[in-house]
C-alpha cells in the first residue's frame, strides 16, 4: 500500500479500497437494484436534498449512497437536475432545505463525505475534503496558459475563487511542488508539450484532459466529471476513458454525468438514472439499461426496436422514464389534494 499522503492529508489508497474491480463488480451484482440501496462502503452518503427555482423543483433526492472505489454514472435526461445535484453536494449552490447551523433537522438536506457531514460546507472545503468536480474551461482560464490552469487546482479552491490563489503570494517551496506535480500530470496526461500555450487553443478533448488533470492536483479521493465526453473528437475518446479507469484503479473513486450512453455502459460500475430531479433506478449498466421496467417504459409500443441502439437509449429509455415519473407526480399530487 502507498504511504503517500492526500492534499487532506488522508493516505492515497484508502485501506478499504476495492483495488479489485471485478471483486468489486462482484459484490455490485449481489446489491437489490432499487433507487437509495445501500452499498457495502459508501464514500458519499446523501439524504432528502432539495432544490427548488421558483415553484420548480430541480433536485429532490431521498437517499443515494455512492460506492468507494467504483466508476458510478449518473444518467438522465436534459433538465433531470443532474448537474443542480452535482452543484449542491460539491458547495457550489444551496440546498432549499439546507440545515440549521447545528446541522440535522427532520426533512433537512444532510450529505456527507468519508463520514464527514457536509451540509454546510462551502465548495473550498469541500474540495479539501477530497471531493473536487471538474470544470469547464471558462473563457477567463481559457486566456491562461496550460501550467497556470494547472496551478490554479492546486490552490484546492475551484470555481471563480481559484482566481484567489493565483494573486496570493505561495511560498517557494509549495509552488516548486505544484510545478513539478503539474508537469508530473501533464506528462500523463500528455499534454506536457502543450505547457506554455494558452489553454483556449486545445482541441475539446484536449480541454477535457486539462480539466481532469487539473482535478487531480489536488489529491481526490473522489473525482466528479460533468459529460467527460462533451466536444470529445473520437481519436481522444479511448485516452479519456484509459485516463478515468486508471484513476479508479489507482484510488479514486468516480461519479460522472454523462449523455454518451456508449461510454455509460463501457465504463461504469453501477448506473443511477435521475429524472425530474428523483433518483428513479440504480443498478448494474446491463441491468438498468435493459430492465423490464425501463425498456417497457422507453421502448413502449416500439418493440421491435434495438435495444443496443445508443440513440434510442439516451433518447427513447430517459424520456420514458421522464414521463412516467410526471404521471406518478400528478397522481401523487391529485392524491394529496383528495
Ligand atoms: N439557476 C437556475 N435558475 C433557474 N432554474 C434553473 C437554474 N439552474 C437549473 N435550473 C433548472 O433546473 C432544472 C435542472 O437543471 P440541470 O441543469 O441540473 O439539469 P441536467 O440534468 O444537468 O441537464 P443537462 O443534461 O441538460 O445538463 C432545469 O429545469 C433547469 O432549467
Amino acid at each position: 500500500m502507498s504511504n503517500l499522503l492526500r492534499a487532506n492529508g488522508s493516505q492515497l489508497l484508502h485501506p478499504n479500497y476495492p483495488s479489485d474491480r471485478e471483486a468489486l463488480r462482484a459484490t455490485l451484482r449481489t446489491l437489490d437494484q432499487t433507487p437509495g440501496v445501500s452499498k457495502p462502503d459508501s464514500i458519499l452518503t446523501v439524504d432528502t436534498i432539495e432544490r427548488k427555482f421558483g415553484g420548480m423543483t430541480a433536485v429532490d433526492v431521498d437517499h443515494l449512497e455512492v460506492q468507494r472505489g467504483a466508476i458510478t454514472a449518473l444518467i438522465g435526461p436534459n433538465g433531470a437536475g443532474k448537474t443542480t445535484f452535482f452543484n449542491l453536494l460539491t458547495g457550489f449552490d444551496r440546498p432549499s432545505n439546507v440545515a440549521g447551523v447545528f446541522g440535522g433537522g427532520e426533512g433537512k438536506a444532510k450529505w456527507s463525505f468519508e463520514g464527514r457531514n457536509l451540509g454546510r460546507t462551502n465548495a473550498t472545503r469541500v474540495a479539501r475534503a477530497g471531493m473536487i468536480r471538474t470544470f469547464q474551461l471558462t473563457k477567463a482560464l481559457d486566456r491562461m496558459t496550460v501550467l497556470e490552469n494547472m496551478l490554479i487546482g492546486a490552490a484546492n479552491q475551484p470555481g471563480e475563487n481559484l482566481f484567489v490563489g493565483l494573486v496570493k503570494p505561495l511560498w517557494a517551496k509549495r509552488e516548486q511542488e505544484n510545478i513539478e506535480r503539474a508537469e508530473d500530470l501533464l506528462r500523463r496526461f500528455k499534454l506536457d508539450a502543450k505547457r506554455d500555450d494558452m489553454a483556449g487553443g486545445l482541441s475539446g478533448g484536449q480541454k477535457k484532459l486539462l480539466e481532469m488533470a487539473r482535478a487531480l492536483m489536488a489529491n481526490p479521493s473522489m473525482i466528479m466529471l460533468d459529460e467527460p465526453m462533451a466536444g470529445v473528437n473520437p481519436a481522444l475518446t479511448q485516452s479519456l476513458l484509459d485516463h478515468i479507469q486508471m484513476l479508479r484503479d489507482e484510488g479514486t473513486t468516480v461519479l460522472f454525468v454523462e449523455h454518451d450512453m456508449h461510454m455509460v455502459r463501457h465504463i461504469s460500475d453501477w448506473v443511477v438514472v435521475m429524472a425530474q430531479g428523483r433518483i428513479i433506478a440504480e443498478g448494474l449498466p446491463e441491468d438498468v439499461m435493459t430492465s423490464a421496467a425501463v425498456v417497457d417504459a422507453y421502448l413502449g409500443a416500439h418493440h421491435d426496436r434495438d435495444l443496443g441502439d445508443d440513440d434510442v437509449l439516451t433518447t427513447g429509455v430517459i424520456r420514458a422514464i421522464a414521463n412516467e415519473v410526471a404521471e406518478e407526480t400528478a397522481q401523487e399530487i391529485s392524491e394529496e389534494a383528495r
